[in-house]
């Protein structure tokens, strides 16, 4: 996941290649609370690991659920055999409406009948989301609910109540489906005295949803009644009944920015595999695929597969009722982008009660990169967009206003090449944490388009502490080109090769076997990151270094470290001779003492021996000879910017070159 305060997407022009889609978040939170009411346990597989789930689990853990994870990957849930195991609590439920409305449904009416009280709050954007609705039928019930902020928001309290099921309940249907889904989930656990009905007042929206939660409560042993989309009935003596094991499908919501993705950017010949969802799935946003191939989509499918490609383009452009893919149709908004003239998605009224008020959102971010929007109460229409301005998209906490806006960074289908900002791009954990690293996994940009920062320098300057800090600000790769040399040098030593045997070490370097792994290196299997670092080790890089055809050996390794979304590399030629197109050049350097000084605690502190005026020594001899070599000489590219860090703290530096690097940005 990129916790970084921003992330910026280079211009990308094509994807190709198999994406896995984690699982789909509703029936993911769904199926946690059925195995957490029933008796007995339940496995569940393949369940999405994400904030929204993880908030879900916790609750039912502090309610008294044992959740435990198996070998295989499942999750064991030991359900609660629809009681209270615990009476009272807080439980803290973030920006999860998943969790919210039936977890307040269940606890209300299981707090009702056996006594429990809990107050049940989320973050402050939960405690705008409306769920008045939900407390009027469980209060019709018999449910004693307290707003404890505003009226008709959570947090709330749930106090007990006396619960007598005979009278209808009533629900609305028109603002949330969630409120339909949580009685339908809680209900069954009051229905040992008779059936009971649920009528929904006013036109029931997101109906794909209640089928997910009838097929979920189906699986569970519980066959609810349904006339048309106004009654349904919970039959009289419902109750839980675990499946053993259950496999979660793959999150039709998340597909959506991989189908539109085909759709935009990979090829007939090549398309775009999306294995987790397909013709089976139960989700409704699947529909949202015949919505893409309205826009020109090409599309393949099996059971729980799609591939798709770009078949029409530009794209088709749209007039849509959304009301059906409420979630998915903020993809189409970012579609519409790359349409044929405009496109209007209707019926999204839900939008405004979402993580965020998402058409105020994507009307304002939508403008932001140049675009013509029109917004209403309801619906939203979409110009195509000629004049592509690079923007800083806010996501608001809401991780699909980060995900869909990542495919306006394919504007070079367009015409245009302009970098994406996506701010607080850990927002997709609500739902798909590693979104973008699975974009990045599939989709393919021009090698200049990586933006690459190279931090040259001599030793112990400070470049490999600095170039590993701007790469976590920024979410980019690192290459620290000194641990190939070393590396060689490593190698030479082992298997006896004289360092002034060009040759020798050349072939060495050709065929290293290396492998990078989170700041951990192995060489043929074993892990060398600390013998890497030994001073011998160094001196001896310096002088295999020296040869010119060491480095061209190891000059595609380094090469291949420029991938999406960008790379920031240290060593002594990165901005002269193997990034020099890179956007930004620094050249470190400290005075001889400071460095010596510097590397002298570092190898003191790692348990190393040394002496401080021998590595003074040593230290301007390896600066020395990596000056004045022939082949790649250690020196400032012409167009570098100097940074003497001596008097800096490292925070100091990292700032001034994440500055210097802003300032090069167009945002
Ligand atoms: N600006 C700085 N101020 C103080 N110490 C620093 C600074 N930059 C790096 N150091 C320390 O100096 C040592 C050498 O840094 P390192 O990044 O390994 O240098 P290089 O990669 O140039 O050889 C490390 O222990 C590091 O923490
Ligand atoms: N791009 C590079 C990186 C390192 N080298 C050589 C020269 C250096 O003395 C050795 C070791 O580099 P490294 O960056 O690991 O050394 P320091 O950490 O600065 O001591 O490798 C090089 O020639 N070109």
């Amino acid at each position: 996941m990129y916790a970084t305060e921003f992330l910026d997407l280079p211009p990308m022009h094509a994807a190709a290649g198999t994406v896995q889609l984690p699982g789909s978040k509703s029936i993911s939170n769904r199926l946690l609370l059925l195995a957490g009411l029933c008796q007995g346990q339940t496995v569940l597989h393949d369940l999405l690991d994400s904030d929204d789930t993880r908030v879900m689990i916790a609750a039912l853990r502090q309610l008294g659920c044992a959740i435990e994870p198996r070998q295989d990957g499942g999750l064991r849930v030991t359900g609660l055999g629809g009681r209270l195991a615990v009476k009272q609590g807080q439980l803290f439920l973030g920006n999860a409406g998943t969790a919210m409305r039936p977890l307040c449904a269940a606890l209300a009416v299981l707090s009702a009948r056996e006594g429990g009280s809990f107050e049940v709050s989320g973050v402050a954007r939960m405690h705008e989301r409306p769920i008045g609705d939900l407390v009027d039928a469980l209060r019709g019930l018999g449910c004693r609910i307290d707003y404890l902020g505003h009226e008709g928001y959570p947090p709330l309290r749930l106090a007990g109540g006396n619960v007598h099921i005979g009278a209808q309940i009533r629900v609305r249907g028109d603002v949330s489906s969630q409120f339909l889904t949580a009685l339908l989930l809680a209900l069954p656990l009051v229905s040992d005295h008779g059936a009971v009905v649920i009528e929904v007042e006013g036109e029931l929206i997101s109906k794909p949803y209640i089928e997910i939660t009838l097929n979920l409560l189906q699986r569970f042993g519980i066959q609810v009644e349904r006339n048309g989309w106004r009654r349904f009935t919970v039959p009289a003596g419902s109750v839980y009944r675990s499946p053993g094991q259950v496999h979660v499908e793959g999150d039709a919501s998340s597909a959506s920015y991989f189908v539109a993705l085909g759709a935009l950017a990979a090829q007939p010949e090549a398309p775009l595999r999306i294995e987790g969802v397909g013709a089976d799935s139960i989700q409704g946003d699947i529909r949202f695929v015949e919505a893409a191939e309205a826009m020109g989509a090409q599309v393949k499918r099996g059971p729980n597969w799609l591939e798709v490609s770009r078949g029409r383009w530009p794209l088709r452009a749209l007039d849509l009722d959304c009301n059906h893919i409420p979630d998915a149709a903020m993809t189409l908004a970012v579609m519409a982008l790359y349409a044929d003239g405009p496109t209007t998605l209707r019926n999204i009224a839900s939008w405004r009660v979402k993580e965020t008020d998402r058409i105020a959102a994507m009307a304002a971010e939508l403008r932001k990169l140049g675009a013509e929007v029109r917004e209403g109460d309801d619906f939203i229409e979409v110009h195509p967009l000629s004049a592509w301005q690079p923007a800083a998209i806010k996501t608001y906490d809401d991780h699909r206003v980060a995900m869909c806006f990542s495919l306006a960074a394919f504007n070079p289908l367009a015409g245009a090449s302009v970098p994406v900002r996506i701010l607080d791009p850990k927002c997709v954990a609500k739902t798909f944490p590693d979104y973008f690293e699975t974009l990045f996994g599939c989709a393919r940009a021009h090698v200049d388009d990586i933006p690459v920062i190279t931090i040259d320098g001599p030793t112990a300057s400070g470049k490999g502490t600095l170039a590993s800090e701007v790469a976590k600000a920024l979410g980019y790769h690192l290459l620290d080109s000194g641990s190939l040399y070393r590396a060689t040098a490593l190698a030479a030593l082992r298997q006896s090769v004289p360092a002034d045997d060009e040759e020798g070490v050349a072939r060495l370097a050709t065929a290293l076997s290396l492998r990078f792994d989170d700041h951990r290196i192995e060489l043929d299997g074993q892990d060398v990151t600390e013998e890497l670092r030994r001073e011998d080790v160094g001196l001896l890089a310096s002088r295999v270094s020296a040869h010119a055809r060491v480095r061209d050996a190891l000059r595609e390794l380094q090469l291949s470290f420029r991938r999406l979304p960008g790379l920031v590399a240290d060593g002594r030629d990165m901005g002269t001779v193997i990034f020099p197109q890179a956007a930004l050049k620094v050249f470190l350097t400290a005075s001889a003492a400071t460095r010596a000084e510097r590397r002298h605690k570092q190898l003191i502190s790692k348990g190393f021996s040394a002496n401080i005026s021998d590595l003074r020594q040593d230290l301007e001899a390896r600066d020395a000879r990596d000056r004045s070599r022939s082949a790649a000489p250690m020196k400032p590219a012409e167009d570098a910017v100097s940074l003497d860090n001596s008097a800096l703290s490292i925070e100091e530096s990292v700032q001034q070159v994440l500055a210097w690097w802003k300032q090069r940005q167009p945002f």
